[in-house]
């Protein structure tokens, strides 16, 4: 499947909630083929921000752009197709299953009284089995634990097909190999062009993806942010002020890896 480039714009973009400014000025440029992990405490802004790149929540100040263009120039329909947004709410009102809530992932791609094709099934079918997931395609979502249901959440998002990923918390719930499975597909989505923002509390999950395509942007909750290269933001130094709790970084053969004092 191949993945049309697609790079998303922000200039000096500030974002509040109610009275309280979590991000000021921010300006980042995220390119196809990137991943993006946002870190930052709990109520930092990181949801927020990941809103507003999806075009829900009203900036403060600046201005989002997709492809040069404004985004909020963009009809709705079309934003669906470039962009994909995996929230951190996995609740459904409505009676699916498995298969069904994946196949919501190609509804923006449908025209009004189309359904889905067989086409669609299979790519999500595919998206289900990348993830460990086709044993369940026929139950209810209901049914499913915190886990999986997280995982069901991931393959509608992949099957959506859209060039840009927002991600908050993907591998929030997921045991350890379902952790590293999941990475691994997010690695290979990267790798075929696709940009990636992730919003993750394990600083560790850097080192999957390919270093001269990795950023970072830590996320203070008082409006300032620092972002750039992996290799630059993620230091023992940067985590220890974002957390406000001793981090230390221990060196294997292959990594360093960040953990709590
Ligand atoms: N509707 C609202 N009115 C007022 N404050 C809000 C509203 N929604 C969110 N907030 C506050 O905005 C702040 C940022 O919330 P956000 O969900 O973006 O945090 P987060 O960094 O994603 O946190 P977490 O790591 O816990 O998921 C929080 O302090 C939250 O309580």
């Amino acid at each position: 499947m191949s993945v049309q480039p697609t790079s998303m714009l922000l200039q000096h973009v500030s974002i509040a909630q109610a009275d309280r400014r979590l991000i000021s000025d921010l300006s980042l440029h995220i390119q196809p083929g990137e991943v993006w992990l946002v870190l930052g405490e709990n109520g930092c802004g990181k949801s927020t921000l990941l809103s507003a790149m999806a075009g829900w929540h009203a900036l403060a100040a600046g201005e989002i752009a997709l492809q040069g263009r404004p985004w909020v120039d963009w009809p709705h329909g079309e934003r669906a197709k470039m962009l994909a947004w995996q929230t951190q709410q996995d609740e459904c009102p409505f009676p699916l299953t498995v298969l069904e809530k994946t196949l919501t992932g190609r509804h923006p791609h449908l025209s009004r009284f189309a359904w889905e094709s067989a086409a669609d099934v299979a790519l999500a079918q595919a998206q289900l089995a990348r993830l460990d997931l086709s044993l369940l395609a026929a139950r209810d979502l209901a049914t499913l634990s915190g886990g999986e249901r997280r995982r069901v959440a991931l393959a509608t998002a992949l099957t959506q097909d859209a060039p840009l990923l927002l991600l908050d918390e993907p591998l929030s719930q997921l045991d350890l190999r379902h952790q590293q499975q999941a990475l691994q597909v997010l690695s290979e989505e990267q790798a075929k062009g696709r940009a990636i923002v992730m919003v993750t509390h394990e600083p560790n999950h850097a080192h999957f993806f390919a270093a001269e395509h990795c950023r970072v942007l830590l996320l203070f909750g008082d409006g300032r942010w620092l972002a750039g290269p992996r290799a630059e933001v993620l230091t023992a130094d940067h985590l220890t002020a974002l957390y406000h709790h001793p981090i230390v970084e221990i060196t294997t053969p292959d990594r360093a890896w960040f953990i709590p004092r």
